[in-house]
C-alpha cells in the first residue's frame, strides 16, 4: 500500500508558484518516461516481490500541510489539465481524468492521466489503503481529483498532480454524469448478473477490491430485493476478508430480508457479529452472534465465535486475564485476541491540560488500573520503520473503517487547526486529513516491546519496539513521579498502580523514561509535547538553586566518567577504583539541598549507587551492598531508613512512601541485590521480605507475576 506522502523535490523549480507552465511534457514524453519506470519496476526483484504493494517507507515524510477538500465533487468547477498552476491548491476546482497507463507503484501509485481535451499529466496518489482500487488504479478508470495540488516533479517541464489526502480522489462510476462525453466509455458490463459473475470471478482470483467493485455495480444494476440480499451477503463476506468491518456490518444487515425471515438470516447476523468483533465492539457483536446461534445452533463456526465473544466480554467486565497464555500467543501473533478492561478509570477534565484519566475507585499499589488492546499497532518492530508503519495503518484504517474516526480524531492533536469536517462522509468516503493524522500520531503514540517481560532481560534487543495507539491510555497526562506504570504483551497495554490511588485522583504515566536532570527532561517534554512538567519532583527541583544544579551536573559528569571506565558487572574492581566513585557519589549526595529534596527522588544518584552495588557485590561486601541498594530505593523517592537497624519492611515501600516515588525495574534489581546480601549476612527473614517486595515490583514492571530469574538472562 502507499505508505507516505512524498517530499516535494524542489531541485529544478523554474516556474514561479501560481503560474501556468509555459511548456509541459507531452503525452508521448510522459508515457515514454513512465514506461521506463514500469520496466524498471518489472526488472526490480524487490518491486516484483512486493507486486502491487509499495516499498516499505522508513519515515512518514510529509510536504507542507494543507487541508483536504471537504466539498462534494458536485460543488466544484471542473477545469482542464491545461489550467493547472504550479505550486497551487486549486480551491473550488476539480479535474476529471482517465487513467492512461498502468500504475507505477512506489511510495504511492503514479499514473499518466488525460482529460477530455487530450491534455496529459502525471498523477500521484498517496495514502490509499491497498484494499482500494485507487492504490493501484487500473488503466481506463475515470477519477476525479478534488481541489488538486500541482507541483514540479524535479526535472524541466515535468509536473505532477499530487493527491496526499486519500479522500481528495474519487473513483467515478463509468456512467457518472459528471464525466465529460469524450471520456465516457459506457458501462463495461450490461446486466446485474454479468457484474455478479465478474465479482465471483474476482473473488475466486482473490482480487477482493475488484470483487467489491463488481458487486457494487451489480447492486446498482438491479432492483430485485432477493438478488440484493444475496449480493449484500457476498459483499459483506468480502469486506470481512478485507478488514472493512464498518461496510461488512452494514452489508450484513442489508442482506437481512426485512419482509419475511429467510433461511440465510443466521449468516447475516453471523457476519454482522464478526464485523463488530473485528471492531472490538463485543457487546454489540454478542447481540448478533447470539441471534445467529439461535437460528443455527449446530453450526460450529457460530458456536466458536459466540464463545470467543463471551470470553472477551468477561475480560472487559472482570479485568481477569490469562497473561501467561497471552505472552505465549504473542510469540505467534502480536495482535492478541482480548477485551479491554477500562471500568476502573474515566476520562475527565484535568487541571493540567485538557482531558485526563481518573480513578473511578480506590486502587491499591500493584493492582490493574486498566488493560487496553491497541486501537492500532502494526507488527513492525524495526525502529527505523515503526513510525511510518503506524502512520500508514492509521490512514488506512480511517479510510476503511470510518467509525474509528470517532475514537481517533478525539485525541489531542497538539493544536492542529481542523476544519471540523474530518471523518465526515463526502462523496461516499470519509474526509481524511493526513497531516492531522500525523499530528495525532506524534502526540499520542507509545513505543512497545513485543513484551515488557522479555524486554527486562539484559540480553534482549530493547531497541526493537513497535509503535501503536491506545486511545484510552492516551488521555493520561504525564508525571515523572507517576502513579501508574505501563507494560506490554504484544499489542496489549497493561497499566498498574505504582502506589495506592484514591477514587477521583488523576492518573499519570511517564511518557518516556525520565532523565535525571530536570532541565534536560523538561526540554524533552517541551519539544515533544509542548508542556513543562509540574509534578512533585519537577516542581520541587525548580526550588533548587542554579548554583546547586550546576554543581550536581559537574559532579554527575565526573562520576559517570569514572563509572563508565570500568563496569563492575565484568570484573572484580580494586578498592582503589571503587573509592573515588564512592567519594564523588557522597559529594553528589551532599549537593542536594536537604530542604528541597526531603522525600523527593534524587535521580542523579541512581547510576553511581547502582555501580557501587555491583562493585561491592564483587567483593561480597554485603553491608555496603545493602547500604547502596537502600540508597537506590531512597533516591527513587521510597521511604527507607538510611542506616541498618530499626524495624523496616521492604514490602511496604510501595504503599507507604508518599506520592513522589518513581517505579522502575532498577527498584526490583536493588531489592534482589539487597535480598542476596541479607542472605549473605544470615538475615533470612529480611532476605525473604526483599524477595517478596522485588517480586511484587516485578509484577508492576512486567504487567503480571513473573520469575525474577528472567533478569539474569
Ligand atoms: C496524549 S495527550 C494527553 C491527554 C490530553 N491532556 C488531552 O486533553 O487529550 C498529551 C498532551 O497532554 C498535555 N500534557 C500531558 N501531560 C501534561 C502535564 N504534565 N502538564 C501539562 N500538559 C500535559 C500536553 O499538551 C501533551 O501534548
Amino acid at each position: 500500500m502507499a505508505v507516505a506522502v512524498a517530499a516535494p523535490n524542489m531541485a529544478a523549480v523554474k516556474e514561479p508558484a501560481g503560474t501556468i507552465p509555459a511548456r509541459r511534457l507531452t503525452k508521448e514524453e510522459l508515457l515514454k518516461s513512465h514506461q521506463a519506470y514500469l520496466e524498471k519496476q518489472e526488472n526490480d526483484p524487490h518491486a516484483q516481490h512486493e507486486h502491487a504493494h509499495a516499498r516499505p517507507v522508513k519515515q512518514p515524510i510529509l510536504s507542507e500541510a494543507y487541508p483536504p477538500s471537504t466539498k462534494s465533487i458536485r460543488e466544484l468547477e471542473i477545469i482542464p489539465l491545461s489550467e493547472l498552476r504550479v505550486g497551487e491548491h486549486h480551491r473550488g476546482k476539480a479535474i476529471v481524468v482517465k487513467i492512461a497507463s498502468p500504475p507505477f507503484i512506489g511510495a504511492g501509485a503514479v499514473s499518466i492521466v488525460e482529460d477530455e481535451f487530450g491534455n496529459a499529466d502525471r498523477l500521484a496518489i498517496y495514502n490509499q489503503p491497498d484494499t482500494s482500487i485507487l492504490s493501484a488504479v487500473p488503466e481506463g478508470c475515470i477519477v476525479a481529483v478534488k481541489e488538486p495540488f500541482y507541483r514540479h516533479n524535479g526535472s524541466e517541464n515535468d509536473f505532477m498532480i499530487c493527491v496526499d489526502h486519500p479522500s481528495d480522489v474519487i473513483l467515478l462510476r463509468f456512467n457518472d454524469p459528471i464525466i465529460p462525453e469524450p471520456l465516457r466509455l459506457g458501462p463495461l458490463l450490461q446486466t446485474a448478473d454479468e457484474w455478479k459473475n465478474a465479482g465471483d470471478r474476482a473473488f475466486l482470483e482473490r482480487d477482493f477490491p475488484t470483487a467489491v467493485f463488481c458487486y457494487s455495480e451489480a447492486l446498482e444494476s438491479s432492483t430485485d430485493p432477493s438478488f440484493h440480499a444475496s449480493i449484500y451477503s457476498k459483499r459483506s463476506g468480502v469486506n470481512l476478508i478485507l478488514g472493512r468491518y464498518d461496510s461488512a456490518k452494514a452489508d450484513a444487515l442489508k442482506s437481512l430480508n426485512s419482509d419475511s425471515p429467510s433461511p440465510h438470516d443466521w449468516k447475516a447476523h453471523y457476519n454482522a457479529g464478526r464485523a463488530l468483533y473485528g471492531l472490538c465492539k463485543y457487546s454489540e457483536a454478542m447481540t448478533h452472534l447470539a441471534k445467529a446461534l439461535e437460528l443455527n445452533p449446530s453450526n460450529s463456526s457460530v458456536q466458536r465465535d459466540h464463545e470467543r465473544c463471551a470470553a472477551r466480554l468477561r475480560e472487559e467486565q472482570t479485568g481477569e486475564y490469562d497473561f501467561s497464555a497471552m505472552l505465549a500467543s504473542a510469540q505467534k501473533s502480536v495482535h492478541i485476541d482480548c477485551g479491554s478492561f477500562l471500568s476502573n478509570t474515566y476520562v475527565g477534565t484535568s487541571p493540567l491540560h485538557g482531558r485526563g484519566l481518573f480513578a473511578a475507585r480506590d486502587i491499591k499499589a500493584g493492582e490493574i488500573v486498566f488493560v487496553e488492546k491497541a486501537t492500532l499497532m502494526p507488527n513492525q518492530y524495526d525502529p527505523a520503520r515503526s513510525s511510518a508503519a503506524l502512520y500508514a495503518l492509521t490512514v488506512r484504517q480511517l479510510c476503511e473503517n470510518p467509525s474509528l474516526s470517532e475514537t481517533l480524531l478525539d485525541l489531542w492533536d497538539g493544536g492542529y487547526e481542523r476544519s471540523g469536517k474530518e471523518g465526515t462522509i463526502v462523496d461516499g468516503v470519509p474526509v481524511i486529513d493526513v497531516y492531522l493524522v500525523e499530528s495525532i500520531r506524534i502526540k499520542n503514540c507509545f513505543s512497545a516491546p513485543r513484551s515488557t517481560f522479555e524486554d527486562t532481560r539484559p540480553s534482549w534487543p530493547s531497541h526493537r519496539q513497535a509503535r501503536g495507539l491506545w486511545a484510552h491510555a492516551s488521555y493520561m497526562n504525564h508525571a515523572c513521579v507517576a502513579n501508574t506504570m505501563r507494560s506490554f504483551i504484544g499489542d496489549v497495554f497493561i497499566s498498574r498502580a505504582t502506589r495506592d490511588i484514591k477514587a477521583g485522583e488523576e492518573l499519570f504515566q511517564q511518557y518516556v523514561p525520565v532523565r535525571s536532570l530536570p532541565d534536560v527532561r523538561n526540554k524533552q517534554f517541551k519539544d515533544g509535547w509542548g508542556f513543562e512538567c509540574a509534578c512533585a519532583l519537577c516542581a520541587g527541583e525548580r526550588r533548587s538553586s542554579e548554583a546547586a544544579l550546576a554543581r550536581r551536573k559537574e559532579l554527575l559528569a565526573a562520576v559517570e566518567k569514572l563509572c563508565n571506565k570500568k563496569l563492575p558487572r565484568k570484573e572484580i574492581l580494586p578498592e582503589s577504583t571503587i573509592r573515588p566513585v564512592e567519594k564523588l557519589a557522597r559529594q553528589l549526595e551532599e549537593a542536594h539541598e536537604a530542604d528541597v529534596y526531603d522525600g523527593l527522588p534524587r535521580l542523579t544518584l541512581i547510576y553511581p549507587c547502582n555501580w557501587l552495588i555491583g562493585a561491592y557485590r564483587g567483593h561480597k561486601n554485603h553491608t555496603k551492598v545493602i547500604r547502596y541498594a537502600k540508597k537506590v530505593l531512597r533516591n527513587f523517592g521510597f521511604r527507607v531508613p538510611e542506616e541498618d537497624g530499626g524495624e523496616w519492611d521492604p514490602r511496604e515501600i510501595y504503599s507507604k512512601s508518599g506520592n513522589a516515588t518513581l517505579m522502575t525495574v532498577h527498584v526490583v534489581a536493588a531489592l534482589r541485590r539487597m535480598a542476596e546480601a541479607y542472605e549473605g549476612l544470615g538475615q533470612k527473614e529480611m532476605a525473604k521480605r526483599c524477595i517478596e517486595a522485588a517480586k511484587f515490583g516485578y509484577m508492576m514492571v512486567t504487567g503480571f507475576e513473573n520469575d525474577l530469574s528472567n533478569l539474569d538472562k
